[in-house]
C-alpha cells in the first residue's frame, strides 16, 4: 500500500500529458477549421476581373413577342414526343415536331449563318457560322422527346394540355426538356433578327431519342461532329438547375452546374423454380425468394461516398452562404462529411449526391393464381457514385444479396463520367458562370453531380468540357415533377430561360476568359 502514492502519481502526471496533447491537437484542428471557414469563399473569383467588351444584344420584347414566344413553347409541349423503348418512339409526333421547329423560327433556318441538318430521321444538328473561324465553337444540346405521362396518374391538367395555372404552363416536357429545345433556338431567333453575327461558331444538337439513351439521335450526331474532326471549347446540355430552399440553412437560391454525370447499372435479378400446383407449394417460391433479395438491397444502401466525389466541391463554393453551425461544417468536409452525409441522406433528392442509389424499378412473376412461378424478375437501376465503379457495384450488390438462387446479370453499365473543370481558367465553367450571373444577380454558382444522364455522355470524345445546367427554378418538391406528375414551369421562368440562352451565346463571344490569379487562357 506504502507504493500505491507514487505510482498513482506517475499515472496521473502521464494522464495530464495526454489529455494536454489531446487538447493542443484538438485546438490545432478547430483553429485549421476556423482559419478554412473565414477564408473559403470561392465565389468571388472572375467576376471582379475586367471583362472584354461585346456588343450586347438585349432582348426588350413586347408584350406581343412575349405571347407569341409561350404560344410557339405551348405547342411544343402539345406534340407528344413520347419514347417508350428504343424500338418504341412516337414519330409521327417525332415529324411533327420537325415542321413545328421550321414554323416558329423562320429566321433561324432562313439564315445564311445557319446550317441545318436531319441526323437519323428525327434529331437536328445546327451549325451557326462565327465571323472568327481561329475560336473554338461550342455546342448547346436538349433532347425533343419526353417520358410517357398519363392523366389518370394525378395530374392537375392533361399532360399534353400545355394549361395555364397560375402563371405556369403545365406538361410533360416542360421542364424536360422542351424548355431547353424552345430556348435555345427563340434566342437565337430574336439575336438574328436583331442582326446579331457571332463571332465564336456554334452547334446546336437537339437528340430525339435521350429517354431511351440516345444511342440513335445524340450518338449520330456525334459520330458525325467526330468523322468531321470537330473539337468543341465545351458543351452544355441538361441537367442541374437552381435550387432554391432545396438545401436547408443555405441563405438564397443557388445555380448547380453539372461537372459530372453518375455512372448507371441496370441490373436484371432473376430466381428460377419449379412449377407446379398452388395447392402443394414448396416453403420458398421463386417470388419470395426474390422479394426477400430485393428487401435486403433496399434495407442496405450503398456505402455513403460523400465528400469523396466532386460534391465536396458543391460545398466549398455555397459555404459561405450556408448559416454559422453549417458553414463551419461545409468550409470542413474534410472533418465533418460522415455528419453532413448524414444529414443530407435524409431526402431523395440529397441523398443521391451522398452514395450509388438502388432503386428497385421492375417486379415480374406469376402468369396464374394456382400455378406456382416458375420465373421471377426485377430489374435494379443504380446510379453510381463518382467514388465507385460498375464492378465494385456490382460486387457489393451481390455480396449483399447472399443468395446463389438469385441471378444476376447486368443489362446495361456504365462508369461515372470524367470531372470537367471548374477552375478560374475553364472557359466553359466561367462564361457559364458570368452568364449566369449577369441574368440572375442573386444566385451563387457552384460545381455540382448531376445524378441523372443525360446526352452529353456521348459527346465525351468532343471536348472535356462539358457541363449540364439550366435556369430552371425548383423549389422544394419541384424535382419530383421531372418524369413525375404536373411537370409544370413557370411563364416568367422560360421568358428568364430565352434571356440566359440569348446572353450565353453573346458572352460565348469572347475571345479570352479575364486574367485570373493563374493568368490569362488561350483557347
Ligand atoms: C447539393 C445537392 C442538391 C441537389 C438537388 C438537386 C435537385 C436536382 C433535381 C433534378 C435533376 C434532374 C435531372 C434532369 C435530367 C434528366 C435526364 C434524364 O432523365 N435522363 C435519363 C437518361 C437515361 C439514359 C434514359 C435518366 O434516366 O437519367
Ligand atoms: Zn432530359
Ligand atoms: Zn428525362
Amino acid at each position: 500500500m506504502a507504493g500505491a502514492g507514487p505510482k498513482k502519481s506517475k499515472v496521473f502526471r502521464y494522464l495530464k500529458y495526454i489529455f494536454l496533447a489531446v487538447l493542443c491537437v484538438l485546438l490545432s484542428l478547430f483553429t485549421v477549421a476556423l482559419l478554412r471557414t473565414l477564408s473559403l469563399n470561392v465565389n468571388v473569383g472572375l467576376q471582379l476581373a475586367h471583362w472584354e467588351e461585346t456588343n450586347h444584344i438585349g432582348l426588350d420584347l413586347s408584350q406581343r413577342q412575349r405571347e407569341e414566344m409561350l404560344t410557339r413553347f405551348k405547342e411544343a409541349i402539345r406534340i407528344p414526343t413520347v419514347s417508350y423503348s428504343p424500338t418504341d418512339l412516337n414519330t409521327t409526333a417525332l415529324r411533327e415536331f420537325s415542321s413545328l421547329l421550321r414554323k416558329a423560327f423562320p429566321t433561324v433556318f432562313a439564315s445564311s449563318l445557319v446550317q441545318h441538318e436531319v441526323v437519323a430521321e428525327y434529331s437536328h444538328l445546327f451549325w451557326v457560322q462565327g465571323s472568327q473561324p481561329d475560336l473554338l465553337p461550342y455546342m448547346l444540346l436538349a433532347h425533343i422527346d419526353v417520358v410517357p405521362a398519363s392523366e389518370s396518374d394525378g395530374w392537375e391538367a392533361p399532360p399534353f394540355s400545355a394549361k395555364e395555372i397560375d402563371d405556369f404552363i403545365y406538361g410533360r416536357g416542360t421542364l424536360d426538356n422542351k424548355e431547353c429545345v424552345m430556348g435555345i433556338l427563340q434566342a437565337l431567333e430574336y439575336l438574328l433578327l436583331r442582326g446579331y453575327a457571332p463571332r465564336r461558331g456554334f452547334y446546336i444538337g437537339l437528340g430525339h431519342d435521350e429517354e431511351v439513351s440516345g444511342f440513335n439521335g445524340a450518338m449520330n450526331v456525334a459520330r458525325l461532329l467526330e468523322q468531321r474532326h470537330v473539337q468543341l471549347s465545351f458543351l452544355l446540355d441538361e441537367g442541374l438547375l437552381v435550387v432554391d430552399g432545396v438545401l436547408k440553412g443555405l441563405d438564397g437560391p443557388a445555380a448547380l452546374i453539372g461537372v459530372t454525370e453518375k455512372g448507371m447499372a441496370t441490373v436484371k435479378l432473376s430466381v428460377i423454380t419449379a412449377p407446379g400446383h398452388s395447392s402443394m407449394p414448396p416453403r420458398e417460391s421463386s417470388i419470395g425468394i426474390l422479394a426477400a433479395a430485393v428487401k435486403r438491397l433496399e434495407d442496405n444502401p450503398m456505402p455513403m461516398l460523400f465528400g469523396q466525389g466532386p460534391e465536396r466541391g458543391t460545398f466549398e463554393h455555397l459555404a459561405h452562404k450556408f448559416n454559422f453551425p453549417l458553414r463551419f461544417m461545409a468550409s470542413n468536409l474534410w472533418l465533418f462529411a460522415p455528419i453532413v452525409g448524414r444529414f443530407l441522406a435524409l431526402k431523395p433528392e440529397t441523398n443521391a449526391i451522398t452514395r450509388t442509389t438502388t432503386a428497385v424499378t421492375m417486379f415480374n412473376g406469376g402468369v396464374k393464381y394456382n400455378i406456382l412461378p416458375s420465373v421471377a424478375e426485377a430489374y435494379v437501376n443504380l446510379r453510381i457514385h463518382s467514388a465507385h465503379s460498375v464492378r465494385e457495384v456490382m460486387d457489393l450488390m451481390e455480396w449483399t444479396v447472399g443468395d446463389q438462387r438469385v441471378r444476376m446479370d447486368l443489362v446495361e453499365g456504365f462508369d461515372p463520367l470524367p470531372v470537367s473543370s471548374y477552375s478560374e481558367t475553364s472557359f466553359g465553367f466561367q462564361i457559364l458562370k458570368k452568364s449566369i450571373l449577369d441574368v440572375f444577380p442573386q444566385l451563387t454558382v457552384a460545381p455540382g453531380v448531376c445524378m441523372a444522364n443525360t446526352d452529353s455522355r456521348h459527346y465525351k470524345d468532343l471536348t472535356t468540357g462539358v457541363y449540364r445546367f439550366a435556369p430552371i427554378w425548383a423549389k422544394p418538391g419541384d424535382a419530383q415533377r421531372i418524369h413525375g406528375i404536373n411537370e409544370r414551369i413557370s411563364k416568367k421562368n422560360y421568358e428568364d430561360m430565352v434571356g440566359f440562352y440569348s446572353t450565353l451565346i453573346q458572352n460565348c463571344d469572347v475571345r479570352t476568359l479575364p486574367e485570373s490569379h493563374s493568368g490569362v487562357h488561350e483557347f
